[in-house]
């Protein structure tokens, strides 16, 4: 079943193309990447179906529903996340507390109560608190709850904009390369966390990465963007194999290197 759909989905900036037409099913429960060349459209793509971008032209269903025209914070509402490519942190305040804005489209308790101090936003608070630790222990950076999110290594930095995002209660997380800037070790353990998620969470997942071997390892469907176009679509193997995805991008030596 589609959880995600995007049907002729176009956008122009100007003169320039960014995304042609692009159709695309994301099944429920999978591992989807998008890859392709610096510049092919695949940030683009995120932007419109977060509504960072509307549309040209096109449209994009969640579950059937169609999510053009809504603003991010919505699009969150309705349950899409995601991470960014340039991590996105309030690096002045804490760990823990980076976690808690994640929550707050979920969150009750308003500004008039928040001001008042009443007991049931208290108790929203401390509840928080306790959610927010609990996420922080499934990335595995609870040690660092207390810190500044600016003092944390970069890879602990990105674990965390996926907690962050973990916070909202999504259906679909959307991680724009999140392996970036790791180390091996970093990644092999980023990957199992992408697996854990899937599979604890109920989650459908879509990355950008330009490290092939993960995105080899951890997807059951790729989808090929180039200047602004789908050149191709398929399972690892397909893609590794193909003439188009090697020419554009992955290069010669993809079928041995990228397995
Ligand atoms: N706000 C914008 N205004 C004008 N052009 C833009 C805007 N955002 C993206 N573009 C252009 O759209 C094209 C696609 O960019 P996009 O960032 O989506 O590519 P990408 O595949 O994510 O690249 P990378 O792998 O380098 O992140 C590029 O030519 C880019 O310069």
């Amino acid at each position: 079943m589609s959880i995600l759909t995007v049907k002729n989905l176009t956008k122009q900036f100007g003169g320039l193309v960014a995304n042609s037409n692009i159709n695309m099913e994301v099944q429920k429960g999978s591992i989807t990447a998008v890859i392709g060349p610096n510049g092919a459209g695949k940030t683009t793509f995120f932007n419109m179906v977060t509504g960072v971008y509307q549309p040209t032209s096109g449209e994009i269903l969640l579950n059937n529903e169609s999510i053009v025209g809504l603003k991010p914070h919505q699009v969150t509402k309705k349950g899409i996340a995601r991470t960014f490519q340039n991590i996105r942190l309030f690096g002045a305040i804490t760990v823990l507390e980076n976690v808690m804005i994640g929550m707050h489209n979920h969150l009750h308790g308003g500004l008039f109560s928040t001001i008042l101090n009443l007991p049931r936003v208290r108790k929203e608070e401390k509840e928080a608190r306790k959610e927010a630790y609990r996420l922080l222990e499934y990335v595995g950076l609870e040690s660092f709850f207390n810190e500044e999110a600016r003092n944390l290594p970069y890879g602990a930095q990105r674990k965390l904009e996926i907690a962050r995002a973990l916070a909202t209660k999504p259906k679909v997380l959307l991680l724009d390369e999140p392996a970036a800037g790791m180390n091996p070790k970093e990644t092999s353990e980023l990957t199992k966390l992408i697996y854990n998620m899937r599979a604890e969470l109920d989650l459908t997942i879509v990355l950008i990465e330009h490290d092939m071997k993960l995105v080899m390892e951890i997807s059951e469907h790729i989808v090929v963007l180039d200047h602004g176009e789908k050149i191709a679509e398929g399972t690892p193997d397909e893609i590794r194999n193909n003439e188009k995805v090697i020419e554009a991008y992955l290069g010669k030596g993809a079928a041995t290197t990228a397995s």
